[in-house]
């Protein structure tokens, strides 16, 4: 593993998604990693460009898509198949999908409706999938395992949108920022300077908020908005590090966060699990305990990456009767994993494979496939489970790695 790289996000001059895309492929990321990532979800219909331009004198990338016409309305739905269809690593499709689904929970709240009625306007196009899937792929690419940002600037006035001349902070801004912990004010400039998805990435990416950490640079980036103010350059900054703890041992830092839990109607666990896992949460697990006056309870934990953090303490504070949370910093030792799939008969079945060392260790059918491939073959489960093991194994000793190219 490499070694970890911190992100410290300048929103001073607000964000967008565009905007942190374009900091990020000014620090180093690359428009291949992007442009592939983005082409595994929406195939053949986006095409991602940079451009250097200046705002208030300054240098800064300015990130261009251009969309085929899609659909006017994707619903959440719809962007979930997307991005479980698409050929990501893990970790870039965990990342896009709690990010899509914090900008979902928004427009449910800001229109009244439930979640899963939510159509995506604007935030559904091309273009925010764009934004959305390319900053996580570049963040992976950077091997960012945490990042931090300013209080963000969100501007006033009002802004076009399918809803008409809405307010400044959107409705959906508020919404995202609503209970999450991260500072935010007007600025004072009459424009919509945060925009959903921007807000929505960031919070996603990031778990503490302030002024720059100690770090020891590596790299730093400005992504350019597209209006050129007179006062006030509109770059989102980048600045990447290690810290001195990060230089040292190759782990990646996450928290465990856990609730005992005595009152909660049992049936209502499995859908908790489920949550924990949309919001980035790498693990969720229940430990059956006996609690004081003797009561049979359980303790919930998740495992999850720093930036995630915020959003498992939403979920375990909203999805169950806990009334705190006890939170641990763990070194997690990861090994180098990817997904490749194999043929079954005419099934297709998505294999992970971790190695240890470059040595493939592990070679494990996704099991939901496997079912899928059952009930399409006409054939037990074991069975497919059986075949599906057998294709892997052949075809991981002929896989090349894409993380390390061995
Ligand atoms: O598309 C919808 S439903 C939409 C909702 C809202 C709400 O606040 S509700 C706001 N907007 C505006 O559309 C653009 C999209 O910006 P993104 O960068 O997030 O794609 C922006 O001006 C939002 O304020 C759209
Ligand atoms: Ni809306």
């Amino acid at each position: 593993m490499n070694t970890p790289v911190s992100a410290w996000f300048d929103c001073s001059s607000g964000v967008a998604g565009d905007m942190l895309l374009g900091a990020l492929l000014d620090a180093g990321a690359t428009l291949d990693t992007v442009g592939r990532a983005v082409d595994a979800v929406a195939p053949g219909s986006i095409r991602v460009r940079a451009e250097q331009v200046r705002r208030c004198g300054l240098s800064a990338t300015q990130v261009h898509v251009d969309a085929d016409p899609g659909p006017p309305h994707r619903t959440w739905h719809a962007i979930r198949t997307m991005l479980a269809r698409a050929a990501l690593p893990e970790a870039v499709r965990e990342r896009a999908h709690s990010v899509f689904l914090r900008l979902a929970r928004a427009e449910a709240a800001a229109h009244g409706i439930a979640v899963d009625d939510v159509h995506f306007h604007e935030v559904g196009a091309l273009d925010a999938i764009a934004d959305v899937v390319g900053v996580c792929a570049a963040v992976h690419e950077l091997g960012i395992t945490d990042a931090a940002a300013t209080p963000v600037t969100l501007g006033s006035g009002r802004a076009r949108s399918d809803h008409g001349r809405i307010p400044v902070p959107a409705p959906a801004v508020l919404r995202l920022l609503t209970g999450s912990g991260a500072p935010a004010r007007s600025g004072g400039l009459p424009y919509e300077m945060a925009t959903p998805t921007g807000v929505a990435l960031l919070l996603t990416l990031c778990g503490e908020w302030g002024g720059m950490p100690e770090l020891r640079l590596v790299a730093t980036g400005a992504g350019a908005g597209t209006r050129d103010l007179e006062d006030v350059p509109n770059v989102v900054r980048v600045v990447l590090g290690t810290t001195p703890r990060a230089d040292a041992p190759a782990v990646a830092q996450a928290v465990v966060v856990d609730a005992n839990v005595d009152d909660l109607d049992p049936r209502i666990w499995p859908q908790v699990l489920t949550r924990l896992l949309e919001a980035g949460a790498s693990d969720a697990w229940l430990t059956p305990i006996l609690m004081k006056k003797g009561r049979p309870a359980h303790m919930l934990s998740a495992l999850c990456p720093l930036p995630v953090l915020p959003a498992v303490r939403e979920t375990i504070t909203a999805e169950t009767s806990t009334i705190g949370t006890r939170e641990h910093r763990v070194d997690k030792h990861e090994l180098e994993r990817e997904f490749t799939t194999v043929a079954v008969g005419e099934a297709s079945v998505r294999v992970k494979v971790a190695r240890y060392r470059r040595r493939i260790v592990n070679v494990q059918p996704e099991y939901e496939d496997v079912v899928a491939a059952a009930e399409r073959l006409g054939i037990p489960v074991k069975t497919a489970l059986a075949r599906s093991i057998a294709a892997a194994e052949g075809a991981a000793e002929n896989q090349r790695c894409d993380s390390c190219g061995t």
